[in-house]
């Protein structure tokens, strides 16, 4: 009898339990804590964290939360869950769940659940296609302190994956066929500090080898579509174009319809939904564009097929 397939972890960032102040603190602070996101030492770093920004941002962040609330939670949580549970559906052989790195559910107690149910092996796959220290690193750092007991294998990125460029590009055609087409496309990725790509990490290539494998999936010409980054958190240089730059001068231009994709998130969260979707949006608009935002894969069938698949080849030879 051949040995079950290992367990599936479907590992997210993680989100606050509810949109108010104290929660978004307390997510924050989890997040904020971790040495692969600041690496600011710890007696200068603390004071600004604890007294400045957990007490500003908190309240600031938790209304950007609230406009995009969904009747089961943060949109990163419901997507998260619904998309375990169409990979599951789809490999009913195998068990699989999902964590958060920081919040609920957490890494730590989802193995010890794994390994409560008698699971001595697990597939992890961070939902993060494009590896960087400060995600996929993160998640091996909490692997590693949850301690050993059960065996784990680790998918670190998936960003040129065939059958996942193949779903994100169907995803952009099927908007596009809806919207129309003939208009620039903008793949729009979550920044990171320059300083941390100058030290190696291989993230922002790997952004261009998604954009550029998505881009020629969808037969784009060079001019037809850009890369650029959001998100950007504190002083330090981010990772440049800016998203907010590369539309404003697109606006400039006279580029007057731009559709933006961010395959950089598999699931829609704050940065999409509030962000781009509504912010960035209202920013086009008010320079006379028209901006439409095309949602992550979510739980579509082609994403969890691509997941499946993906997690497949990469069990162990003997599962
Ligand atoms: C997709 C990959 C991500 C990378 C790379 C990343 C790096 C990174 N992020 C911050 C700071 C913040 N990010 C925040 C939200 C957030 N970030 C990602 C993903 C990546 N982050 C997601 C999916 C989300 C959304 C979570 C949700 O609940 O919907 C936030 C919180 C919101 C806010 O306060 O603005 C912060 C802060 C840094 C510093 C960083 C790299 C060093
Ligand atoms: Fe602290
Ligand atoms: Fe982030």
């Amino acid at each position: 009898m051949p040995a079950s397939p290992p367990a599936l972890i479907l590992v997210n960032l993680g989100t606050p339990e509810a949109p108010t102040p104290r929660a978004v603190r307390r997510f924050l602070a989890e997040f904020l804590h971790d040495r692969r996101v600041v690496q600011l030492t710890r007696w200068l770093w603390c004071p600004v964290l604890h007294f400045a920004i957990l007490p500003l941002r908190g309240p600031r962040v938790a209304e950007k939360y609230a406009k995009i609330w969904m009747e089961g939670g943060s949109p990163l949580a419901v997507y998260t869950q619904r998309l375990a549970q169409a990979v599951q559906a789809r490999q009913p052989q195998r068990r699989v769940v999902h964590a958060m790195r920081y919040g609920g559910p957490s890494i730590a107690e989802v193995l010890a659940g794994l390994r409560a149910e008698g699971i001595e092996r697990a597939t992890v796959l961070p939902l993060y296609p494009q590896y960087s220290t400060t995600t996929t690193g993160s998640v091996a750092d909490a692997l590693a302190a949850a301690g050993a007991g059960l065996e784990l294998r680790t998918i670190e990125d998936y960003a040129t994956d065939a059958g996942w460029v193949s779903a994100v590009a169907a995803s952009i055609r099927a908007h596009r066929a809806a919207q129309g087409s003939g208009r620039h496309l903008l793949f729009s990725f979550h920044g990171l500090p320059q300083r941390l790509a100058d030290q190696g990490d291989p993230y922002p290539q790997r952004c261009e080898d998604s954009a550029r494998a998505i881009a020629a999936a969808l037969r784009l010409a060079d001019d037809e579509w850009s890369l650029s980054y959001q998100s950007r958190f504190g002083r330090e240089r981010w990772l440049e174009p800016a998203t907010v730059s590369v539309l404003d001068d697109l606006a400039a231009r006279g580029v007057d319809a731009v559709d933006v994709v961010c395959p950089g998130f598999a699931v829609d969260c704050l940065e999409t939904l509030e962000e781009v979707a509504i912010m960035l949006a209202a920013r086009f608009a008010e320079r006379g564009g028209r901006l439409s935002y095309i949602p992550c894969l979510n739980d579509a069938p082609a994403h969890a097929d691509a997941l499946a698949a993906l997690a497949e080849r990469e069990d162990w030879a003997d599962a």
